[in-house]
């Protein structure tokens, strides 16, 4: 099944849009994983991270674990490898998308594109859609996988390019528009939009008729959850992937934290359900 149809699968089945960030922090890690004098940091980031993906995969409608978060520090990626297959195996029903934001010329694309699809196995991956078509096409052609491009980002920064007027319209609502008519020919791709710019929202959502929009920016960058549900969903009260990371993450320091991130899922899930 692609990864579209195992997303509408999942809203569905397990009555969620909430996505849960994978953005293991070493420094932010409870004492155990921190323990003894060699810390091995590629078992430290996997064991938590396993730990967060078990208590949190029934409240889930997709994982995203953040590239940046593992490939720095020394056995990261092969944590995240792992990462990925015990998701795959354990929890099979629910998306895994690769927070990479990968974009360049297309021979080099194409070397992403193993990476997130072949070495990592991900369902989905997001990109960066700056350099144009012919860097998207790589990732496009795995027409089974997510494509999902930046298009409203959920930082201050975002302004400062992704607004700028193009032939009358601000650049994001070029890029919306670009997306779901010329590049969504197998209908694998979606977009991001921060949540903490409801109104642009509600006019890419206007743009781009049910395509699956992933919202990061509520919880630690203070995106509303009420005004993004009522702005982002589609008329059958799905078409989201609101992400939380550090919200759910790091609901906890001590020896609880996983079954505080599954209360804090919970918790989101329940708040992002009552809006829809
Ligand atoms: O593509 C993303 O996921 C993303 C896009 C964006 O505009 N803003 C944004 O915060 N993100 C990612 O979403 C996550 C947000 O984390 P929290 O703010 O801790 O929930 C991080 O992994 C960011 O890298």
């Amino acid at each position: 099944m692609g990864f579209i149809d195992k997303l509408r699968a999942r809203w569905r089945d397990a009555d969620t849009l909430l996505c849960v960030g994978l953005d293991p922090d070493l420094a932010r890690l409870p004492e155990r994983f921190l323990a003894g004098d060699a810390l091995d940091e590629g078992e430290a980031l996997f064991g938590f991270c396993r730990d967060i993906a078990d208590a949190t995969a029934e409240f889930a409608c997709a994982f995203k674990p953040q590239i940046a978060y593992f490939a720095a520090h020394n056995g990261g990626e092969a944590a995240l490898q792992r990462l990925i297959a015990h998701i795959n195996a354990a929890h099979p029903q629910v998306p895994v998308i690769l927070d990479a934001k990968r974009g360049d010329i297309g021979s080099t694309a194409q070397q992403y594109a193993c990476e997130a699809f072949e070495r990592y196995g991900a369902d989905a991956v997001t990109l960066n859609p700056y350099m144009g078509r012919d860097s998207a096409q790589p990732f496009l052609q795995y027409n089974d996988r997510g494509c999902i491009f930046l298009c409203h980002t959920s930082n201050p920064g975002a302004r400062d390019f992704q607004e700028l007027p193009v032939d009358g319209e601000p650049l994001y609502r070029r890029i919306a528009r670009t997306i779901a008519g010329d590049w969504n020919a197998d209908g694998n791709c979606a977009l991001v939009v921060g949540a903490t710019y409801p109104r642009e929202l509600a006019e890419i959502r206007a743009i781009v008729g049910d395509m699956p929009l992933l919202i990061p920016g509520v919880g630690a960058q203070g995106g509303d959850v009420e005004a993004v549900v009522r702005n982002g969903k589609t008329a059958d009260g799905s078409g989201l992937m609101i992400n939380s990371s550090r919200g759910i993450l790091y609901a906890a320091s001590g020896e609880g934290y996983a079954e505080a991130a599954a209360q804090a899922a919970r918790e989101l899930r329940d708040t992002i359900n009552r809006w829809r």
